[in-house]
């Protein structure tokens, strides 16, 4: 899906935190949103995901304005099309990693076939194999990150937003979720990532620097 955000600006608390930005996310390429500490990356992540307004301009996807969306299409959006990776996991450390894969895709009732197959895949790919049945408060910062992925990738959706994947991991398993996410995207997927990693970045296909309105590819 190509997702274009146009002039979009957001201030919040009084304070200007995204000012007029523009860009196109095309299916098939990684785009990166880089910038500076504070600048902004989050917050555009989040419109671009529909979780934040914005207070002026427009955002595409696929050419429908979804700015203007009511409450019920956002969901709809976020329950068929998109898949978040963000920074406080939404991980329910009392459950069960198994079920922390599977819910989201679980809760919304989509038909996922093979499930138990694609729920093994999901964990070696991140790294956590045999890892399903431990509870997922039991895992550091990094596994509950990889986690995270493991059920965006489980959930298979059309569009991923990612907010820093690699921040809190090392160089094992960075190259490891920098290699998914770039299969992922070969897969014919829409991925946006957040980062401040140079190894993610080259990884990306365009690169969004905020504050400057224009994508290099
Ligand atoms: N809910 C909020 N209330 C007040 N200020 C906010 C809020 N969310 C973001 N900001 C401010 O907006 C600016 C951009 O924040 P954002 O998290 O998007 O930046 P970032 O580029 O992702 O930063 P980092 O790389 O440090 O994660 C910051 O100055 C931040 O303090």
């Amino acid at each position: 899906m190509l997702i274009e955000a146009q002039g979009i600006s957001v201030a919040i608390g009084g304070g200007i935190v995204l000012d007029d930005e523009s860009l196109r996310c095309k299916t098939g390429i990684m785009t990166a949103l880089v910038g500076a500490s504070g600048s902004g990356k989050t917050t555009l992540l989040h419109c671009l995901g529909l979780l934040l307004p914005v207070d002026k301009g427009s955002i595409l996807i696929d050419g429908n304005d979804v700015t203007r969306y009511s409450a019920a299409a956002r969901r709809r959006f976020w329950r068929d099309h998109a898949a978040f990776v963000l920074q406080d996991y939404g991980i329910m450390d009392e459950e069960s990693v198994a079920f922390n894969v599977t819910m989201q895709a679980s809760f919304i009732g989509k038909r996922v076939s093979g499930n138990k197959e694609r729920l093994k895949q999901s964990l070696e790919q991140t790294g956590l194999k045999n890892r399903g049945n431990e509870l997922a408060g039991h895992l550091s910062g990094g596994e509950k990150q990889r986690l995270a992925l493991s059920r965006a990738i489980y959930k298979d959706a059309n569009i991923l937003f990612v907010d820093e994947p690699t921040a809190s991991l090392d160089a094992t398993n960075r190259r490891m979720v920098i290699e998914l996410l770039a299969d992922f995207t070969a897969r014919g997927r829409t991925v946006i990532v957040s980062t401040h990693d140079s190894e993610m970045i080259a990884a990306c296909g365009a690169i969004h620097q905020i504050g400057s309105s224009n994508s290099s590819h």
